[in-house]
């Protein structure tokens, strides 16, 4: 057992950052499938309002915690504060040795990290262990050109996996090396293929240096009201910000970026689909930032997952959908330029007939 189930012990605490489709739920997973006996609470923030992510992470017996109430803003951060506190109320009674929140890739991780230095209560009883933020190898040179989030997430991170390196070749991975250097000249930079980066390298360092974050951003420990990283609750009257919130379950963000899901009760013809799919990433790709979905196809007992990241699409027949759970089937994107009416007939016309 380790330090951390002690009584009067601070837990640990690791923020997963990275942007869409990087490979944070997948170290999430390794973190959560090996067997180091330690025991995690998760906390997952989702983009969109529809979540799939507590679908996607592997059954285990950690406690699941899903926030899939849009942008990391000043709701958001409520309400990781709302589910620390309760989750923090059971801990020391055999509950979980250490925490790890992975946040929404268009996240500024900053404003998590500061949850746990602004909140007394959660000063007292955590400790930020690090924020390690996972990079795709193949696509971070065009997301550092286009999202501040991106840049942020690399600046801000004590260590860095860099993951998917066997898209690139070596010249490629030394240029993607040498710019997050410049961005981020200290934190380690762990080479990976499906984030299977040695977890004692990143786990329970103690990598987090709140000196070098207090140089990065002064203000850091002292956020004023309507200061990015104020910590708002719900005494504080505040407007929602500007972010624009549409018809169900459609989402945008600030940059332009949103995300859609649509569903469907009825089995889906297993070819059309991933014809349509096919289709779609190929043609649309650059604009879509991020697919994934559980299928019911027809005539399958397992369900079939679908993630993409851009063009690279994978499909995976996953566990058997259980006698007792309702079918669906069920797609997010998250992306640029979204017609959603368009989406919805492609989906539809999938339906088996
Ligand atoms: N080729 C390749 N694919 C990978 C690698 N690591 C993860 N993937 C795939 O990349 C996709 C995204 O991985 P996730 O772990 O879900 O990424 P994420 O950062 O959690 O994504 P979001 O939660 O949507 O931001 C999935 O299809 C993974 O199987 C890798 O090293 N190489």
């Amino acid at each position: 057992m380790s330090d951390a189930a002690l009584p009067g012990a601070r837990i640990p605490v690791t923020v997963l950052t990275g942007y869409l489709g990087a490979g944070k739920t997948t170290l999430l997973n390794r973190i959560l499938s090996e067997d180091h006996g330690r025991r995690y609470a998760v906390i997952v923030n989702e983009f969109g309002e529809v979540g799939i992510d507590n679908d996607l992470i592997l059954n285990t017996d950690e406690e699941l915690f899903e926030m899939n109430n849009g942008c990391i803003c000043c709701t958001v951060r409520g309400d990781l504060i709302r589910t620390l506190h309760g989750l923090l109320g059971r801990a020391g009674q055999g509950g979980f040795d250490a925490i790890i929140v992975e946040t929404t890739g268009l996240a500024d991780p900053g404003p998590v990290a500061q949850t746990f230095f602004v909140d007394p209560f959660l000063q007292e009883r955590t400790v930020l262990d690090s924020v390690t933020t996972v990079v795709d190898a193949r696509h971070v040179m065009l997301r550092l050109d286009d999202s501040r989030e991106a840049v942020e997430q690399v600046a801000f991170a004590d260590q860095i996996v860099l993951n998917k390196t066997e898209l690139v070749n070596e010249d490629e991975l030394r240029r993607v090396e040498a710019r997050l250097r410049r961005l981020n000249p200290l934190a380690p930079i762990h080479r990976a293929q499906r984030s299977n980066v040695a977890l004692d390298k990143v786990l329970g360092r103690g990598g987090f240096d709140i000196e070098r974050i207090v140089t990065l951003e002064p203000d850091f420990l002292n956020p004023a009201h309507g200061e990015a990283g104020h910590v708002h609750d719900e005494h504080c009257g505040h407007d929602h910000h500007d972010h624009e919130h549409h018809e169900h379950h459609d989402h945008e963000h600030d940059s332009g970026i949103a995300s859609i899901s649509l569903t469907s009760r009825r089995p889906m013809d297993g070819t059309r689909i991933s014809l349509w799919l096919n289709g779609l990433v190929a043609s649309k790709g650059p604009d879509i930032l991020r697919a994934k979905g559980i299928i019911d196809v027809q005539g399958e007992e397992r369900r079939l997952v679908f993630q993409s990241v851009h063009m690279i699409l994978e499909g995976d027949l996953q566990r058997p959908w259980r006698p007792d759970e309702d079918r669906y089937s069920r797609l997010v994107f998250i992306g640029r330029n979204l017609n959603r009416e368009a989406l919805q007939a492609g989906f539809l016309g999938c339906e088996a007939t």
